[in-house]
């Protein structure tokens, strides 16, 4: 999903005043994506080598990032790494890659498979997209263009640990992220839990709610 070419590298920094933070952030943009990807990084404070810099590595939701929708927790979830990066320093490297992968036409698509019964995995494939088509290997290499090399990475997804590690970073600490629980997001959370493994501490009454298998 994120093809990049071997040389990705700092195109441009800017500061940005934020609402609710002490000083400012510093939006970073790069070079040598393919198709021209426009993935970009917000470093809140200075980095340094020790202690490792804290990460969050957050996938495009314009539904819940930027509408806050309820559907699911990727709004929540930001807001918070935002608040924890800011307090201590550290880097949101956010990617562009809505819906797993799949863009935001085919995640409305796919939400409409969801309220017909099928859960979010399986609704992708529905669609004969994949269940998750990120590469989370530019996200390294942005962290490699800024000199990071190890990190604390805030998140609750197994796989996004894994392929930073492949990529040759050392991820030498796991910050959960929240579990944001709504009326509207169960199944969604729970189908994360089951099937792609994320490390999700739900209520009972998540864990009872079915999820429709994959046909
Ligand atoms: N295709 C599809 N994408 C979704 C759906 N709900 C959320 N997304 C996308 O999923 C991505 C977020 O992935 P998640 O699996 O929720 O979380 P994660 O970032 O991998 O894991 P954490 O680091 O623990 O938050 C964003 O790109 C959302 O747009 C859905 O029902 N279908
Ligand atoms: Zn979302």
């Amino acid at each position: 999903m994120c093809s990049v070419e071997p040389s990705v590298a700092i195109r441009t920094q800017i500061s940005l005043p934020m609402d609710g933070c002490d000083g400012p952030a510093t939006l970073i943009t790069f070079t040598g994506f393919a198709r021209q990807q426009e993935h970009f990084v917000l470093r809140f404070g200075d980095i340094h080598a020790d202690p490792a810099p804290l990460v969050r590595i957050h996938s495009e939701c314009i539904t819940g990032d930027l509408f806050r929708s309820q559907r699911c927790d990727c709004g929540a979830q930001l807001e918070q790494a935002k608040a924890m990066v800011a307090a201590e320093g550290g880097l949101i490297v956010y990617l562009r890659q809505e819906g797993r992968g799949i863009g935001l036409y085919s995640k409305i698509d796919a939400y409409r498979l969801q309220d017909q019964g099928l859960d979010t995995f399986a609704a992708n494939e529905y669609l004969s997209l994949p269940r998750d088509g990120r590469d989370f290997t530019c996200a390294a290499q942005m962290l490699q263009a800024l000199g990071v090399r190890r990190l604390r990475l805030i998140t609750n997804n197994p796989e996004k640990q894994r392929q930073l590690a492949d990529a040759g970073l050392d991820v030498v600490g796991i910050v959960p992220t929240g579990t944001f629980q709504t009326a509207y997001n169960q199944r969604y959370l729970d189908a994360k839990a089951k099937l792609a493994r994320h490390w999700l501490d739900l209520e009972p009454a998540c864990r009872n709610e079915e999820v429709v298998a994959v046909h």
